[in-house]
C-alpha cells in the first residue's frame, strides 16, 4: 500500500533577516491529525516559521508541500487565502462588530446560506457555544472568545491548523479544559496542527511530536517522553525542568565524581564531562551519626550536603543543598511537605539510569 503523503511537509527553509539565519535549515512532516508542537525559547524562530507557512512571508529557501502538492517555494507562490490553512493566534481578536455566528461563518465562502448556517450550529455545539450564536464578542469570557476562535478557524475546514501560543492569554483554571477541548476537536476533524509554544508543559500535554528549537534550527524532534527522557544536551535537560551538574574527567570509561563513578561509554580519557540530572531524581537520606547509607550499584556513593533552604511547591517541595565536596548547590524535589530547616545535614544519591552524561561545552 502507497504510503499517504503528509499532510505538511517543510523542507530546509530558511529565513535571513539582516544577515542572521533566524530560521535555519527547518524541515519537518505533519501527519492528517497529529499534532506538532514547535517548541524553544522566546526569539528562537518558532513564528517565523509559522508565517512562512502560513504564506504571510516568504521564504529566502526551501518549500512547503501539502498533501504532496507543492504550495511554495522561492519562485512558484500559492497566495496565503488559498492553502486551506487556518491560523490561531494569543491575539487573534474576534471582530467586535460582528455576531458570534457572523464571526464563524466569516471563512465560509462556497456553500448555500442553509448550509454556511448549518456549519455555524454544528461548530458552536462542537464548542458549547450555541447559546451564544446572536451574541456579540464582549458578551463572552476570554475562555468562550478563544472557543469561538477554534470554531472559526475550523469552518472552512483547513487541512492545517496553526496555532501560535493560542492559549497563553488565558487564566490558568480555563487553560487546561480548553486545551484539552481544542485537542479532541482537532483530533476529531483530521487537521494537522503545527502549535507554537515555549512552554515545555504545554508541549508535553498537547503534542504527539515535539521539535525543539534552538537558534533557528530544529535540535531534537521526537515524542515527548523520548525528548524528556533521551535530552540531546544539556540545554534540553533543562529547558524541560531545572537541571543539577556536575563536573568530572574520564579515565578508563569512567567519570569519577563525589557520587561515585558513572559509566561514560565510549568516551576518550582526559575528556571533560558533565554529569546532568533533573531534581526529581536526588534521593535524600538522614545523616546517620557522621555517615550517610552504603553505596549501591543503581544509586553510586552518598556525598554529604547541608540544607540551605526547603521550599514547598504546591505538588512537591524543593530542597537546596550546598555540598560538602565543593560548595556547589544542588536541588532535590520530593513529592509531598518535606521543609528540614537550613544548617541540617543530609547524605545525596543519585539514580544511575536517569543521568545523561555529555561531553563538556556541548549546548
Ligand atoms: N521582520 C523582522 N525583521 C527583522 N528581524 C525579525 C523580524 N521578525 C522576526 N525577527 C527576528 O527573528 C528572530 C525570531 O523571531 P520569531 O518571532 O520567529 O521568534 P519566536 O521563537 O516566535 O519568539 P517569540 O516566542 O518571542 O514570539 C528574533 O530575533 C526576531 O527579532
Amino acid at each position: 500500500m502507497a504510503v499517504p503523503a503528509p499532510r505538511l511537509e517543510i523542507k530546509n527553509l530558511r529565513r535571513v533577516y539582516a544577515g542572521r539565519a533566524v530560521v535555519d535549515d527547518v524541515s519537518l512532516q505533519i501527519m492528517p491529525g497529529q499534532v506538532t508542537c514547535l517548541l524553544g525559547p522566546s526569539g528562537c524562530g518558532k513564528s517565523t516559521t509559522l508565517r512562512m507557512i502560513a504564506g504571510v512571508e516568504m521564504q529566502d529557501s526551501g518549500t512547503i508541500h501539502v498533501d504532496g502538492k507543492l504550495i511554495c517555494d522561492t519562485v512558484f507562490r500559492v497566495p496565503p487565502e488559498r492553502r486551506e490553512i487556518g491560523l490561531m493566534f494569543q491575539d487573534f481578536a474576534l471582530f467586535p462588530h460582528l455576531s458570534v455566528a457572523e464571526n464563524v461563518a466569516f471563512g465560509l465562502k462556497s456553500g448555500s446560506k442553509a448550509e454556511r448556517r448549518a456549519r455555524v450550529e454544528a461548530l458552536l455545539d462542537r464548542v458549547e457555544l450555541r447559546r451564544f450564536i446572536d451574541g456579540y464578542p464582549h458578551q463572552l469570557s476570554g475562555g468562550e472568545q478563544q472557543r469561538v476562535a477554534l470554531a472559526r478557524a475550523l469552518a472552512p475546514q483547513p487541512r492545517i491548523m496553526l496555532m501560535d501560543e493560542p492559549f497563553s492569554g488565558l487564566d490558568n483554571r480555563l487553560r487546561d479544559g480548553i486545551r484539552d477541548e481544542t485537542l479532541s476537536i482537532l483530533k476529531e476533524e483530521d487537521t494537522a496542527v503545527l502549535l507554537v509554544t515555549h512552554e515545555p508543559d504545554e508541549a508535553m500535554r498537547m503534542a504527539d511530536e515535539i521539535a525543539l528549537m534552538r537558534d533557528g534550527k530544529i535540535v531534537q524532534q521526537g515524542a515527548p517522553y523520548n525528548v524528556y527522557t533521551r535530552p540531546i544536551d544539556r540545554a534540553a535537560v533543562a529547558f524541560f525542568s531545572d537541571a543539577n551538574i556536575l563536573r568530572a574527567e574520564v579515565s578508563g570509561a569512567l567519570a569519577q565524581t563525589p557520587f561515585g563513578r558513572f559509566l561514560a561509554p565510549g568516551v576518550p580519557d582526559g575528556t571533560s564531562v558533565e554529569i546532568v540530572f533533573r531534581p526529581q531524581h536526588v534521593r535524600i537520606d538522614f545523616d546517620r551519626g557522621g555517615k550517610g547509607p552504603a553505596p549501591t550499584p543503581s544509586d553510586g556513593t552518598a556525598a554529604r550536603a547541608v540544607v540551605e533552604r526547603a521550599r514547598f511547591m504546591g505538588n512537591e517541595s524543593l530542597v537546596e543543598f550546598r555540598m560538602d565536596y565543593d560548595g556547589t548547590v544542588l536541588k532535590a524535589t520530593v513529592p509531598n511537605v518535606f521543609l528540614p530547616e537550613p544548617g541540617a545535614v543530609m547524605w545525596l544519591t543519585i539514580r544511575r539510569d536517569k543521568c545523561f552524561v555529555f561531553p563538556r561545552g556541548a549546548e
